[in-house]
Order: C-alpha cells, then structure tokens, then sequence
C-alpha cells in the first residue's frame, strides 16, 4: 500500500484507528475456549466487527510466539484474514546483523516462503543501518523504526543526549538516510504528547505509529494537536482498550463500541483539520 492509498483509505474511512491483536489464552472471553484455535476465532471476530472502523490492524507477534508451532498458525491464519485493504503491521522489533534481518524480513514478508506478507514490520534502529536495510528491499513493504517509545523506560537511553541532541532525534535524522516517507515510518509513543511537536520538525511528512492510545493513557487530542500533518501521518494504535472491552458473549459488539468512540472523534479531528 502505497502513502497516497493509506491517505485516501483514512479519507473513506473517515478513521486513522490501528486496531492491536495482542490477543492471548489467558485474556480472551472464555467462552471461545471450546474452539479448536480460539484466539483465531477471537481475531476474526473482532476484525469482523471493527473493520469498518479503522484502516490498520497490527498482531503483536509475542502473542503468537509464545504459543510456538500454534501461535505462528494463528499468526498467519490472522494476517490471511485481515482484509487486504486494511494495512497490516507485524509489530515484532526485529533487526540484527544484516544477514539475520534479511531472514527476519523474509519472515514477514515473502508469503511464499512464510505464508504471511504483511505490509510493514517494526524495527529496532539501536544495531543500525545494515540491521534495517534488509527489510528495505522489499517492494510496496514498510519499515516502522522505534523512535520515541511509550513505556517509562524509553528515558534511559532515548532523551540521553549525544553530540547535542537526544537519541531519538538522531533517529529519526540518520534513519531518513536509508529510506524515504515512502517506505519508512516511526514509532512515536502516544504518552510522549507534546513531544510530538519536536518530532515534526525533524519528520514533518512521515507516518508515524502511534501505539499508547488506551490502556496507557495516550491523550489522542494531545497527539493530534501536534502530530497531525497533510496526509493525516498518524496511525493511532489501540489494542488491550478495544480488543478486551468486553469478556463476554458480547466482546465483539463492545469491541466495536470503542473503536467506534475513536473512530468519531478522530473524524471529528479530521474535519476539524479539513482533511475530509
Ligand atoms: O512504544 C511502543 C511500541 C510498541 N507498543 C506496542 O503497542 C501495543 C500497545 O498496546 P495497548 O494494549 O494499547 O497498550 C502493544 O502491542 C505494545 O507492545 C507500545 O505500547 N509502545
């Protein structure tokens, strides 16, 4: 998928919600535990109910991992039934020397040796260039590098200053050496706020993802106040506020509830923007 296309699925959707799948055994409604695989039928029942309403789903692959041979089944039956529409993340952190990420990137990427083709991965920068040019050169794929995470610990090395200027910041710099906004977005932590505004001016056209909407207390105005750009650049991520919503009979209705609540007020956003 290209830019233009997110662009203009944000548009019909009048939505840029990123739904997160992290879904696992001991969280899911127990009465799916009857089904041969439940937390694939979890998935396809939320992403029944909520595909309407946003226009990227992203697995956390930790989810599946932990379950070995079943959890890569599930991961991949997941990706074959997000609509291809819908721009899918395999948020999974990968990058290692570049012989390792190029494996990594055939995992995520080349349907034929994996079964899955997701349209973009997450990647740590800290091993450097050759650990992300390898997920690069793929066509129509995208690379989301971590910048400027959402957990307390992204102070201990990301706002360290080096040579005048934090972590991240040379991250996003050096990283928009490797690839364009065409193929490359960041990991900005919905909780970093007003940050967002020091992130816009080193990454003014980028996509960024934005995972901490929810469970972690992002404020999404805040985030968009900030972070907004011409082509909406946001992908906002919600998964634990969504996906457990409810833990009953009804969990795919109440999912539904609340990607609807975001999905309203980010079309409010948009108006309010004239990106509409
Ligand atoms: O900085 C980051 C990077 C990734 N994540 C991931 O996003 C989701 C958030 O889940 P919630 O339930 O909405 O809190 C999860 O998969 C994280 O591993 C992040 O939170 N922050």
């Amino acid at each position: 998928m290209t830019k233009q296309q997110l662009f203009e699925q944000i548009q019909k959707k009048r939505s840029f919600l990123c739904v997160g799948l992290d879904s696992s055994l001991d969280k899911i409604p127990q009465h799916l535990l009857k089904y041969e695989n439940p937390i694939l039928e979890f998935n396809k029942q939320i992403i029944d109910a909520t595909k309407d309403l946003c226009v990227a789903y992203k697995p956390n692959t930790a989810f599946y991992e932990c379950y070995g041979k079943k959890g890569w089944e599930t991961l991949i039956e997941t990706w074959k039934y997000i609509p291809k529409d819908i721009f899918s993340i395999a948020d999974a952190k990968r990058g290692d020397i570049g012989n390792t990420s190029a494996m990594y990137a055939e995992t995520f990427f080349n349907e034929e040796s994996s079964e899955m083709s997701f349209d973009s991965v997450t990647v740590a920068p800290y091993m450097g260039s050759d650990s992300v040019k390898p997920f690069l050169t793929f066509d129509n794929k995208w690379v989301i590098v971590l910048a400027l995470t959402s957990n307390p610990g992204h102070a201990d090395f990301q706002l360290q200053e080096i040579g005048g200027e934090k972590l991240f910041e040379k991250v996003l710099k050096t990283a928009q050496e490797w690839a364009t906004d065409e193929q490359m977005m960041y990991v900005v932590g919905a909780t970093r706020g007003a940050a967002f505004a020091d992130v816009r001016k080193l990454a003014p056209n980028h996509f960024l993802l934005v995972p901490g909407v929810g469970a972690q207390g992002g404020d999404l105005n805040e985030v968009c106040k900030y972070g907004l750009n011409s082509q909406c650049g946001l992908l906002i991520n919600s998964s634990r506020a969504i996906i457990y919503a409810g833990s009953g009979e009804d969990f795919a209705e109440k999912a539904r509830e609340e990607a609807l609540k975001l999905q309203k007020q980010m079309e409010g956003i948009l108006a309010e923007a004239r990106l509409l």
